[in-house]
């Protein structure tokens, strides 16, 4: 069957949509700040691009050269009431992106990328809202699929 990744066009469309994710995130006054640090990864949309592709049946780029699950979550971890307010408003960031990256009109596709990028804001990124100390080191990177997640 169709991976999401293939209906979305693949790796290209998937570097779109978070190129314009990034740039909405910096628009926005309460995302732009933790954007804004000057040791960000200057590779950024490259590698939530790669996240994004293996979560949703890509070639497992991210993991075998980019870093982990765990990696990823101790990135997130650690702020509790910000994350609260700011997950939604990322969610918003990459749903209004659709367009503007050429993520295919198609609705069930659109659903489904829709529905992973919420799981996630709400789930395992607000996870561990303490400290990055409670992450795991052995996360397994998330699946899913067209019903939901796959593991
Ligand atoms: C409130 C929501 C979120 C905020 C404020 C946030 C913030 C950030 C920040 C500041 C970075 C570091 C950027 C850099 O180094 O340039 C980052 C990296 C990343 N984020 Fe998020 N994020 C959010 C939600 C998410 C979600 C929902 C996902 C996945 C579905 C995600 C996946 C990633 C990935 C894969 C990276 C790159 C990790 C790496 O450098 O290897 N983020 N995020």
């Amino acid at each position: 069957m169709t991976t999401i990744y293939e209906a979305a066009g693949g790796i290209e469309v998937l570097e779109r949509l978070a190129e314009a994710t990034h740039q909405r995130c910096l628009a926005d006054e309460l995302l732009n700040h933790p954007f804004s640090h000057a040791d960000n990864q200057p590779d950024h949309t490259e590698r939530l691009a790669a996240y994004w592709a293996e979560a949703l049946g890509g070639p497992p780029t991210y993991s075998q050269q980019m870093g982990s699950e765990s990696h990823v979550q101790r990135l997130h971890a650690g702020e509790s009431a910000y994350m609260e307010e700011a997950s939604p408003r990322f969610v918003a960031c990459v749903v209004e992106s659709f367009d503007e990256a050429g993520v295919p009109d198609d609705p069930r596709l659109r659903k489904a990328l829709t529905e992973y990028v919420t799981w996630a804001a709400m789930g395992p990124f607000r996870a561990w809202p303490s400290s990055s100390d409670d992450v795991p080191a052995d996360l397994a990177m998330p699946r899913w699929g067209w019903d939901g997640p796959l593991s």
